[in-house]
Order: C-alpha cells, then sequence, then structure tokens
C-alpha cells in the first residue's frame, strides 16, 4: 500500500502527459464508487444497479449549493454527504427489505427514478445542467487543473480504502460479511439484520456521493448523462471485474475498464478505418471473456500473479494473514453472564404448535428444560425436531402455543432477542462463513459482547474490545479443541468440525441456554467422545443443552431426559433407561413390535 500511495503520488509530479493524470483521476472517481459496490454487492451480497443516482445527488448537492447560493465547496461536501446519506436511508429503509431479483430490479428503478428527476427539475436545470462550478481551494489554493485535484482525489481514494479495510476489521464489520451467510444465522448471534443491511447500503452511497462532489469541481458542470443507468451497470461491473469480494478489487476494476475503453476507443477506429461505439461492444466481449476465466475477478488473479513472481504465499487471497488476527498483547476478559441456579427454570415449551398449510408439524408440543440440563429431543426423521426448534429459537413464528424463557414469555420475539436473553443455537444445516477465518466465524457469535459501532472500526478505537472479542474466541475454540485450527478459513474444515466451529461460535455468546442441531453427525468416535466431554463440563457450569439427535449411542449416555416426536407429537418423554423400552419410542422407530 505504502509503494502505491507513493507512486500515485509521485506522478503528480512528474512531467507525465496531462492525459495520463485525467485518466488516473476518473479512475479514483470511479473507485470511489466501485469501493462502495464491493461493500454493498461483493461482502454484503446486495446488488445495487443504482449507485449512479447517488453519485448524482453527491454532485448536484454540490452545484446548487456553489452556483446558486455562492457557498464554499466544502459546505457543498457537507451537503453532498448529507443529502446522499439521507437519500440511501430513505430508498434503503424500502429497498433493503427486498430479497432475490426484486432486490437489484427495485435499484434499478429508483436509479432512473432519479435519473429522470435530475434531468426535469427546474432547479437542476433540466437536461442542460449546471455550468460555473467554482474550482475547490484548499489551504487558499484553488484546484482548477486536473493536476492540481488529482492529489486530492487519490488522498480520498487512499482513506476510502483504509477506512473500508478497517471497517472490515471490525466488529460492525464482521456483521456486514455474515449477511452473505443468511440473516438466520446473523440474527441468531444477535445482529440486527435490516439494520446491518441498511448501514452497508448508506456507506456505500456515501462513498458514491463523494465521487459525485468530487466529479462535479473537476468538471465544473453537471448534466444528468453520466448518473443515468448506463453509468450504475458500469460501476457494477467495474467491482465485479475487479474481484468484488476484494477492496483492492475496486480499484483494479476501475483501472482496468477505464484503460481498456480508453485504449479500444483509440484503436478500433484506426483498425476498423471508421468511427463509432466498437469498443462498447469489444470491451463488453473482453470483460465476459474475462469474468469466464477468473470468476473471482481480476485482483484475487493478480495477487497468485505476484506471490508466485515473489515466491511467496499469503493465507487469505490479499496475501496477508486473515482480517482480525493481528492483536498483540494480553486481551481483558469479557464479562460473563452469571448462570442462574442449578435446576432452576429456563425453558418452558406450552403446547407449541406450528403448521404449514395443512401440514402440521409440531402438534401441541409441551415440555420443560432446568438449568444444568441437558435434554435430548429425539424422534423419526421428519418429527418436527428442527421446526420445535426454530419456534423455540424465534425463527419461525408459532401458529398457537408459548414459549417462555427464563421467566419470560419470548415467542413472538425475534432470534437476536433471545441471543441476549442468552439463547445460542447450531444448525442442521451448517450455516459459517466458508471464506472466513474459523476464528472470525467465531467472534460473530460474540458479537453482542462488544459494543463498538462502525465508526470506532473505522477509527480503529476498537483494538482493546476486539482484542477481548479474539480472546473470547480463542478460548471457545481451545475449549471445542478447534483452536489449532483458528486461522483456517472455515470452509477448509470437515463437515463434522464445521459442527464443531458452531458450537464454539454458540458459546462465544456466553449462553444460558444451548440449542444443538445434531452435533455429533459427521464426527468420529474420539471426536463424538470428546464432544460429549464438553458438553458434560458445561453442564457442570450450570449452562443447559437442548440437542436433537440422531445417534442414540451418544444421546443415551450423554443426556438427562429425552423427549421423543413422532409426526409433530410429543409422544414420550423421560430418562434415557425408560425412554429405550417405552413401546411406543420403539413403534414410532421401527414401525411396531412383534
Ligand atoms: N418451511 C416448511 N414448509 C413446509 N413444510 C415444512 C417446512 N419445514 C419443515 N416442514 C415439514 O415439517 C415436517 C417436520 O420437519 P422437521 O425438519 O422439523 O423434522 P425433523 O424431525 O427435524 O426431521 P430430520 O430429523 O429429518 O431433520 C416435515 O414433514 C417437513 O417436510
Amino acid at each position: 500500500m505504502a509503494l502505491w500511495l507513493l507512486a500515485m503520488a509521485a506522478m503528480a509530479f512528474l512531467p507525465v502527459p496531462e492525459f495520463w493524470i485525467t485518466l488516473a483521476n476518473y479512475i479514483g472517481l470511479y473507485s470511489l464508487v466501485a469501493l462502495g459496490l464491493v461493500l454493498l454487492t461483493g461482502i454484503a451480497g446486495m446488488t445495487s444497479f443504482g449507485q449512479a443516482a447517488f453519485v448524482g445527488i453527491g454532485a448536484y448537492a454540490s452545484a446548487v449549493l456553489t452556483t446558486a447560493y455562492g457557498a464554499s465547496p466544502w459546505i457543498g461536501l457537507l451537503a453532498a454527504l448529507a443529502l446522499t446519506v439521507l437519500a440511501a436511508a430513505a430508498l434503503g429503509a424500502i429497498t433493503m427489505r427486498l430479497s432475490g431479483h426484486y432486490l437489484p430490479l427495485g435499484t434499478i428503478a429508483w436509479g432512473l427514478s432519479l435519473f429522470y428527476l435530475f434531468g426535469n427539475l427546474e432547479l437542476l436545470k433540466k437536461f442542460d445542467g449546471i455550468t460555473g462550478i467554482p474550482a475547490i481551494s484548499l489551504f487558499g489554493f484553488d484546484l482548477h487543473a486536473g493536476r492540481h485535484i488529482y492529489l486530492l482525489i487519490w488522498a480520498i481514494v487512499a482513506l476510502s480504502v483504509v477506512a473500508v479495510l478497517h471497517l472490515l476489521d471490525s466488529r460492525t464489520g464482521r456483521t456486514i460479511r455474515a449477511l452473505k451467510g443468511g440473516v438466520v444465522m446473523a440474527e441468531s448471534c444477535g445482529v440486527n439484520t435490516a439494520r446491518t443491511k441498511l448501514l452497508a447500503f448508506v456507506l456505500a452511497a456515501a462513498l458514491a456521493g463523494l465521487s459525485g462532489w468530487l466529479y462535479a469541481h473537476l468538471q465544473r458542470a453537471v448534466n444528468p448523462t453520466p448518473f443515468g443507468l448506463n453509468a450504475g451497470i458500469g460501476y457494477l461491473f467495474m467491482a465485479v471485474v475487479g474481484g468484488a469480494g476484494h477492496v483492492w478489487g475496486a480499484l483494479a476494476g476501475a483501472a482496468l475498464m477505464t484503460l481498456l475503453g480508453d485504449w479500444l476507443q483509440g484503436l478500433l477506429p484506426q483498425l476498423l478505418g471508421q468511427s463509432g461505439n466498437f469498443e462498447v461492444i469489444v470491451s463488453g466481449m473482453i470483460l465476459i471473456l474475462l469474468l469466464q476465466r477468473a470468476p473471482g475477478g481480476l485482483w484475487p488473479v493478480l495477487v497468485r500473479l505476484a506471490q508466485r513472481g515473489l515466491g511467496r504465499s499469503g493465507n487469505g487471497a490479499d496475501g496477508r494473514p486473515p482480517l482480525g488476527l493481528r492483536f498483540p498483547g494480553a486481551a481483558q476478559p469479557l464479562a460473563r453472564r452469571s448462570q442462574p441456579a442449578t435446576g432452576s427454570p429456563v425453558l418452558d415449551v406450552r403446547q407449541a404448535r406450528k403448521a404449514f398449510g395443512g401440514l402440521v408439524a409440531v402438534n401441541d408440543v409441551s415440555f420443560a428444560l432446568n438449568a444444568g440440563e441437558i435434554v435430548g429431543l429425539i424422534g423419526p426423521n421428519g418429527a418436527g425436531k428442527s421446526t420445535l426448534f426454530n419456534l423455540i429459537s424465534g425463527v419461525l413464528p408459532l401458529t398457537a402455543g408459548e414459549v417462555h424463557f427464563m421467566g419470560e414469555r419470548v415467542d413472538g420475539q425475534p432470534s437476536r432477542k433471545l441471543a441476549a436473553a442468552g439463547m445460542a443455537r447450531t444448525f442442521q444445516h451448517v450455516r459459517l462463513l466458508p471464506a472466513m477465518s474459523v476464528i472470525e466465524n467465531v467472534a460473530i457469535g460474540a458479537h453482542l459482547r462488544g459494543h463498538k459501532g462502525w465508526l470506532a472500526g473505522v477509527l480503529r478505537l476498537n483494538r482493546t474490545e476486539e482484542a477481548s472479542l479474539f480472546a473470547e474466541a480463542r478460548t471457545q475454540l481451545d475449549r471445542v479443541g478447534l483452536g489449532e485450527a483458528a486461522t483456517r478459513e472455515a470452509g477448509s474444515l470437515a463437515l463434522g468440525q464445521q459442527r464443531i466451529l458452531e458450537i464454539a461460535r454458540a458459546l462465544a455468546c456466553d449462553p444460558v441456554l444451548l440449542l444443538l442441531d445434531e452435533p455429533a453427525a459427521g464426527l468420529r468416535h474420539q471426536e463424538k467422545l470428546a464432544l460429549a466431554a464438553v458438553l458434560r463440563q458445561l453442564r457442570s457450569e450450570g449452562v443447559s443443552i437442548l440437542l436433537v439427535e440422531h445417534d442414540m449411542d451418544f444421546v443415551m449416555g450423554l443426556v438427562d431426559r429425552l423427549v421423543v416426536m413422532d409426526f409433530g407429537t410429543r409422544i414420550a418423554e423421560g430418562e434415557p433407561e425408560a425412554i429405550r423400552y417405552n413401546p411406543a419410542v420403539i413403534e414410532a422407530y421401527l414401525g411396531g413390535v412383534e
């Protein structure tokens, strides 16, 4: 990064052609928008075609203030950011609720609307646009030449890159990255996913607004053309082609698309003997080929080539150790909640019912669980165990009945509220972030035990807390026997170990009640013994555990009580030995006894 900064800064003082500076200025402006898209689309997983409209809001805000009201461009900057953030908060509150194809369609809808708004408002001089925008003045020096504003543009790009890198390497950043693992997992760790999505959306828009502000004072004139849907698609292309999962991919994509377009614009008319927009067609084809050859984008390819050239290999795609693993020194242990007294009521499920249309998956099931107890929920496939888990943990709403947790009625509450109250869970189908390190996955579980927000993350005021969160994650990994794998990518673990990782993540929540959905599936015999030992240890510490499991040997030797379900109904409850010989249970499993 230092080398890159030096090279970029040197260019301003070297006798390079003015035209290079112009290209570099535009690459810088595009990089800012693409950087926002890396955050929003590549990392948080939400596709937006409408970013150009936010560039427009930033540009017009400053253009109007500086031309019609004679304000300083710096006041224009504040207005540009404020207006973009407000517009993004309003649009995001509506659009971020959409999912699947509807989300990108939604962004196209408001992208188009804003474009026509720019072109039809008298205040913005309609499609003619605004001219005579003043240059930015810095320390009494007017930045009216491209070479002058160049340094400002790239200083802002560099700061933005650092800010986004810091953000991603923070408590809030992990929640943004966790969105790709699905909202159910993130919410079960206490993350407010709606707010996190909105934050990613607003931050991406703010970067676009910043780019718009710079654009207005570089061009000194604005009209709606560069803020339309075409430009929005172009920005998305830059992020994807550069490598949407990587911060530096934004710069790589902006540089590639700008340089390629410019090169082809000069070359093609000479080759073809006629002028036209042929560069759009040819660069489109080149980009498709590139995406076929390198679906992850240009940046990971550049990193691989550089590593090969240097004869080194890095840990992550960026060639650096995984984010969040650079904490020297001892950490303050996180505060723990006090566990309820052994034997006191923790969970009380009363007549819980769930119907999916005509199918009653859980049929008026009742049972209770006390502190320091391990209760097993068993039953044949399709008996309704996972559905009951989802009812208890707030993932699914009940059709009827009640769930009480720690003396309070909790049905109807979102799972993040239950996580805050001390309920942590794992999933039947493992839900983790395969490209994230093992320890970072576990640190997501400790989300509610930290408090630093996104700004503290960006400004690096979170280091002490991060050290504590990671120390906690490491403790839980050691506890379940995965300490050695802390820095590995979670996706590289065997499935059984991924389940254990989920247990460590749930333990990082400091739970009162642990809900484990088939924790022993995929484990070898020794690993099962080790897991049983960990669960017994937790019980002795006062943690209550409810587990769904098909492995009867594992369950019988571990649990205090069993609840048996069949066809959505509780058919038996009792100590393992009694359940083993219960005729109703035998019938459910074996389909009848002679
Ligand atoms: N979202 C849903 N919509 C419709 N039906 C569902 C849904 N989720 C579960 N079911 C049905 O509810 C019943 C209970 O399913 P559930 O997954 O809870 O059983 P299970 O006991 O966990 O089974 P397994 O041991 O195979 O995981 C099944 O018939 C299933 O097909």
